[in-house]
């Protein structure tokens, strides 16, 4: 019989799993279905890459690899949290909590010197950033609002910051040298292998990647970010937010986007910060400074020096904050600015964050201000400055009244930047970079470079293409929207699929559908038009666009996107569910520790198990499992009706007492199916006994909060603490116990 597998992940979805799971395990179990763990944290990703610095208490398997072997078999049936995608200030915390909690790791080597070191650093870039999704996402995304959570924001409609037509928002990003300026683009006709090198202007050759299959028709592109055009486009910004007078605020994606785009972020800093990284290069080259990193590092470092040194330079650095533009903060009561930690300013969650609050982001002082939201690279930046304008000049969106935008992604099997990691070089010499055909020695792609520039090529096979395709076409069907290919026919890129949709979307029956292509910025003010005016339109987007539609709509429309549906159909049959459309939400674990109470916001996970629970009981012929889902689906509507998602607030229901309400729906719908007698006897008493300790329960939830958390740990808790703090009560434990 096949099982369940879900996904013990990091920070808050973590914490919930240790209340949630215990429900779903107790459920589940009265239907012979068994769910299985897999670790895929980011402190179990190092523990399982380093068996050799490991006692045998501390080894475990390699969990990422399993399940990755598991999305290509057609029983697969996983449930995926979100996990850290760790920049590398991150992933230096975790291997550092580690090292004192007993792991002999060795440290992360910056610059590696020796074999060794080299070796090590190779492994532990392999857990860094983006190293967990491309792995299990075998195939295209679906992600969408349900129906009941689109009802319900109707009813509840979130806070929307107003918006005036004399806003100074806007969004700054590159006319030339950058990605998409530069991108060069073939479909390959038969399957080959290509080498990719660096021709420096001296005539060496060095070879940037040794080997790389391609198969019949996959789409390759090529491009380059000139870091001359770069540090030309960043001077200039920061110049004209101080004339504005607005904040200077950068958005990127230095998790996903793991090698381009934490140079960037370097960049950034070093631009801002000049006059300090200018004169105190020598220190910097000393204590290992890098701008990569951000400025809350920087600092750590400054400990390093004499205190006379360290206080000059952190003078100097605010002399330089005081008489350059305002910078947007993440958090301004602890003084954390836009430019400390590279995975902070991530653009999907941060940008509909600003846009939903009425295009301002946060000052030193803590008040809301109009910001220059530097987004470098232009490939989507357009997106954003189209809403924005739409914004300035309609009005804030309305959620009583707006409609949806759900999202047929393409990622499958590294799809497009995901699979771009190894094959993104930040270029040492200057000279030219080509994509050599090995079998006919041609060159397939070339873009002359200077020193500094960041060069990336990316893949995209066939088959997800058309999958990709005919999942458009059959969400179309299915709801009958318009589906808006966004693919701008002026990118090198984006022409070569725009011929693999003529291609293929003629094979399809799209008889009476409206299936169109337009460029992001017109698709953009085409569906933001038809939102407003109620109507919903389905985007059909490449690999970035879908991470940011899947934040930027469901932000606006829902609130959070945290109350999304999230499939991906695997190609091979099985599927995968994840769970909302968010990240792991570090601030709610902060709160959690401060105040006992944790806000996350579990309805991605209710809705995933509902989808899984269904292909469960198609996949393996169990009546039961589809009842279960069933039921799970009423619950989770009735849930929403009665709005019974964790507050913001301590003292108030959080998400152990949302997890509580859950049960108690799922435990009343199994009570009153009349499909199954065996589940209805069992679950009429649970619930009776429910209802009986309600009080109780709630009390002992309520009670839990208002104090600081020791779980043991931040990337590494302690499991048993874990699960004390986050299953307080033992009227409702020994309620689930008895099942
Ligand atoms: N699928 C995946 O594995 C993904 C992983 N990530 C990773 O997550 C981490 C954090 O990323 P970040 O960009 O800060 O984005 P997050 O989505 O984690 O957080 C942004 C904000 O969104 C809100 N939010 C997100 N999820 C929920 C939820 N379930 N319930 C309630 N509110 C929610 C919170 O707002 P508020 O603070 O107002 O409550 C939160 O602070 C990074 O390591 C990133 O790489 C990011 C996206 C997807
Ligand atoms: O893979 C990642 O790092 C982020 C993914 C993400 O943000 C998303 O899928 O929405
Ligand atoms: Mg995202």
């Amino acid at each position: 019989m096949s099982k369940i597998f879900y996904t013990k992940t990091d920070e808050a979805p973590a914490l919930a799993t240790a209340s949630f799971l215990p429900i779903v395990k107790a459920f589940t179990k009265t239907s012979g279905i068994e769910i299985e763990t897999k670790n895929i944290s980011l402190a179990g990703r190092i523990a399982a890459l380093f068996p050799e610095y490991l006692t045998e208490e501390q080894k475990v398997p390699n969990d990422l690899d399993v399940l990755g072997e598991l999305a290509k078999q057609p029983e697969a049936n996983i449930i995926k949290l979100p996990n850290i995608s760790a920049s590398i200030p991150q992933l230096k915390e975790a291997i550092a909590e580690l090292q004192s909690k007993g792991y002999k790791l060795p440290d992360y080597p910056d610059e590696p010197k020796t074999e060794e070191e080299k070796v090590i650093k190779s492994k532990y870039d392999k857990v860094k950033g983006s190293a967990v999704n491309p792995v299990l996402r075998e195939g295209n995304s679906d992600r969408r609002a349900p129906r009941a959570v689109k009802n319900y924001a109707k009813k509840n409609p979130h806070s929307m910051g107003a918006w005036s037509a004399d806003s100074k928002t806007h969004v700054a990003t590159m006319s030339h040298g950058d990605f998409k300026s530069n991108e060069k683009s073939i479909t390959i006709p038969s399957a080959t292998e290509v080498q990719i090198v660096l021709k420096t202007e001296n005539g060496a050759k060095k070879v940037l990647k040794e080997k790389l299959s391609l198969q019949d028709g996959e789409i390759i592109d090529a491009t380059v970010m000139s870091k001359k055009a770069l540090l030309v486009f960043l001077k200039e910004q920061v110049k004209d937010a101080k004339e504005k007078g607005v904040l200077f605020s950068v958005h990127l994606k230095a998790t996903m986007m793991k090698v381009s785009d934490p140079v960037i972020f370097g960049h950034v800093v070093e631009t801002f910060f000049k006059p300090v990284f200018d004169k105190y290069s020598t220190t910097f080259e000393k204590i290992g400074v890098n701008p990569n990193d951000g400025l809350e590092v920087l600092y750590n470092k400054l400990e390093k020096l004499p205190t006379n040194e360290k206080t000059e330079i952190e003078n100097k650095i605010q002399a330089v904050l005081e008489d350059g533009p305002s910078l947007a903060m993440v958090n301004s009561d602890k003084g954390i600015t836009n430019l400390h930690v590279p995975s902070d300013i991530i653009i999907d969650a941060s940008m509909p964050a600003m846009i939903r609050n009425s295009g301002q982001m946060w000052n030193a002082e803590g008040k809301p201000q109009d910001t220059k939201a530097v987004i470098p690279d232009s490939s989507y930046a357009g997106i954003y400055s189209a809403t924005i304008d739409f914004c300035k000049e309609h009005g804030a969106f309305d959620p009583t009244t707006m409609g949806t935008v759900p999202n047929v992604g393409l990622m499958a099997q590294k799809a497009e930047e995901y699979g771009s990691h190894d094959k993104t070089f930040e270029i040492k010499e200057a000279g030219s970079v080509q994509v050599i055909d090995l079998n006919s020695d041609k060159v397939l792609l070339e873009h002359s470079v200077e020193e500094g520039d960041i060069w990336r090529m990316c893949q995209v096979k066939d088959a997800p293409i058309e999958d990709w395709i005919k999942l458009a076409v059959s969400r179309a069907r299915a709801t009958n929207d318009p589906a808006i290919f966004w693919l701008d026919e002026n990118r090198a890129h984006d022409r070569e699929l725009i011929k693999k949709v003529n291609l293929y979307l003629p094979q399809q029956d799209t008889d009476g559908l409206d299936i169109q292509i337009m460029s992001p910025e017109k698709a953009t003010q085409y569906t933001l038009k038809r939102i407003k005016e109620g109507k919903d339109t389905i985007s059909v987007s490449g690999n970035v666009l879908r991470d940011y539609l899947t934040d930027l709509f469901p932000i606006l429309e829902v609130g959070t996107s945290a109350k999304m549906l999230s499939i991906v159909p695997l190609m091979n049959g099985g599927g995968l569910f994840e769970t909302g459309a968010g990240g792991s939400a570090p601030k709610h674990v902060e709160q959690f520790l401060e105040e006992g109470h944790l806000r996350w916001d579990s309805l991605g996970e209710f809705l995933a198990l509902g989808v899984s629970l269904e292909f469960y009981g198609e996949k393996n012929n169990n009546p039961k499992a589809k009842i279960l889902g069933d039921a799970l689906d009423a619950a989770t509507e009735k849930f929403l009706l009665n709005d019974k998602s964790p507050s913001r607030k301590v003292k108030e229901l959080d998400t152990r007492g949302s997890h509580f309400y859950l049960a108690k729906y799922w435990a009343e719908a199994l009570s009153k199916q009349d499909n199954d007698a065996e589940l209805k006897s069992i679950f009429t008493k649970i619930y009776a006994q429910i209802q009986n300790k309600e009080e109780q329960i709630l009390n002992d939830l309520l009670d839990a909060q208002g104090s600081a958390q020791d779980i043991g740990g931040y990337y590494k808790p302690n499991p048993n603490l874990e699960s004390i703090a986050m299953r307080p009560s033992d009227a409702f434990n020994k309620i689930l116990q008895s099942i």
